[in-house]
C-alpha cells in the first residue's frame, strides 16, 4: 500500500437537501454505474466551482489517480498500490453518520471529503468520494444529516430519513464522553427496529482517540458493545486522522461482504492483504474452528473479529 499525496480535484459536495437520483445507487448486487455517464450533480449543476485541494494522508493507504477522465468530477483513495485498470465495478453507496453532538461525526466526514486545512469546516453535509478497495471501485456518498436532539413533538422526519436511506452506518461516539457512549447503544436499538430485516453493515467508532488522559470510555468496553450489538467497531482519532481511512474502507468491505458473499471478498482480499504472515492466519483459522464446538469461545473470536473490519 502506498501513499500518494499529489493534488487531487475536490471530492463532489452536496447539501443534504439536494436530492439524489435513486437511480445512482447500488442496492442490488447486479447494479453497476456506466463510468461514461456525467455526475448527476454536474448535470444539474454544471458551474458549480470546483477548486483543487490537497489529499489528507488518509492513514497509510491513500493514493490518487488524477488520470481517470471518466471519474474525473469525483475524489478518489485506493487502498492499493495496484494499477487500478482492472477494476470492475463502480457501486455507490450511502453511508449515514450517526451520534451525539460533538462526538466528531463532521470531523471524520471532512477528511473522508478530503479537506485538510484545520480552521476550514465542511460547508455541507453530504460528501462523494471514490473509493478503490482490494482492487475495486466503489463510491461512497457519505451523509452527515443526522440531527440529534430532536425535541419531543418536534417533527422527526429528517431522523426518519436518516435511518431509511443508508446502505451502511456509522455510529459515532467519543471516547471521552460517556453519555455518547450509552447514546450509540440506543442508536443501535433504533436501527435495528427501524431497519428489522436487513443485514446492514453497522459499525461503532469511538472517535477522540487521540484524547488519552480524558477518555472516559475503554477500548473493552467499546468492543463488548459491538458484540452485543452485533456490529463492528473501531476507535480512530479525525485530529491525528488515525484509522480514518480503515474505517471508510472498512464501510466498503462490509457492503461487499453482503453483496458477494463472504468467500468471493475474502479471496479477494487476501490477494491484496500481503502483511498477514501465515501465523496469523493458521491462528485465525484455529479460532474458527475451536469456535464452532464451544459456545464461549465463539463470543471471544467474535469479540476478536468485531475490530477485523474486512470479516463478517
Ligand atoms: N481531540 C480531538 N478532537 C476532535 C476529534 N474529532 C473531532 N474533534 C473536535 O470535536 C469538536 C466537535 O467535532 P464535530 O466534528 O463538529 O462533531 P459533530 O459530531 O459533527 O458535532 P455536531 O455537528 O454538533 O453533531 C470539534 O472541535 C472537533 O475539532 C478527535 O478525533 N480528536
Amino acid at each position: 500500500m502506498t501513499l500518494n499525496t499529489q493534488r487531487e480535484k475536490e471530492p463532489l459536495r452536496r447539501r443534504g437537501s439536494t436530492p439524489i437520483p435513486p437511480a445512482k445507487f447500488c442496492q442490488h448486487s447486479s447494479w453497476t454505474r456506466d463510468p461514461q455517464l456525467p455526475s448527476p450533480s454536474a448535470q444539474t449543476n454544471p458551474e458549480k466551482p470546483r477548486t483543487q485541494r490537497s489529499h489528507p494522508p488518509l492513514g497509510q493507504s491513500a493514493s490518487y489517480h488524477p488520470g481517470d477522465k471518466s471519474l474525473h468530477y469525483r475524489a478518489q483513495w485506493s487502498s492499493d498500490s495496484e494499477d487500478d485498470s482492472q477494476s470492475d465495478s463502480d457501486c455507490v453507496h450511502r453511508v449515514v453518520l450517526l451520534g451525539d453532538h460533538g462526538v466528531g461525526k463532521t470531523s471524520l466526514a471532512g477528511i473522508f471529503a478530503g479537506i485538510t486545512e484545520k480552521d476550514e469546516q465542511p460547508g455541507e453535509d453530504t460528501y462523494e468520494r471514490t473509493l478503490t478497495v482490494d482492487g475495486e471501485k466503489t463510491t461512497l456518498i457519505v451523509m452527515d444529516t443526522w440531527e440529534n436532539d430532536k425535541l419531543e413533538g418536534e417533527d422527526s422526519s429528517s431522523q426518519d430519513d436518516c435511518l431509511k436511506v443508508g446502505s451502511a452506518y456509522v455510529i459515532v461516539y467519543s471516547v471521552t464522553d460517556r453519555s455518547s457512549f450509552d447514546s450509540a447503544s440506543e442508536l443501535r436499538i433504533t436501527l435495528r427496529r427501524a431497519r428489522q430485516a436487513e443485514n446492514l453493515p453497522i459499525i461503532l467508532v469511538g472517535n477522540k482517540s487521540d484524547l488519552v488522559r480524558s477518555r472516559e470510555v475503554a477500548v473493552e468496553e467499546g468492543r463488548a458493545c459491538a458484540v452485543v450489538f452485533d456490529c463492528k467497531f473501531i476507535e480512530t482519532s479525525a485530529s491525528l486522522q488515525h484509522n480514518v481511512s480503515e474505517l471508510f474502507e472498512g464501510v466498503v468491505r462490509q457492503i461487499r461482504l453482503r453483496r458477494d458473499g463472504r468467500e468471493v471478498v475474502e479471496r479477494r482480499r487476501s490477494i491484496y492483504k500481503r502483511k498477514e504472515s501465515v501465523t496469523q492466519k493458521a491462528r485465525r483459522f484455529l479460532d474458527r474452528l475451536v469456535a464452532r464446538n464451544n459456545q464461549r469461545m465463539a463470543v471471544k473470536v467474535r469479540s476478536k473479529s468485531c475490530h477485523d473490519l474486512a470479516v463478517l
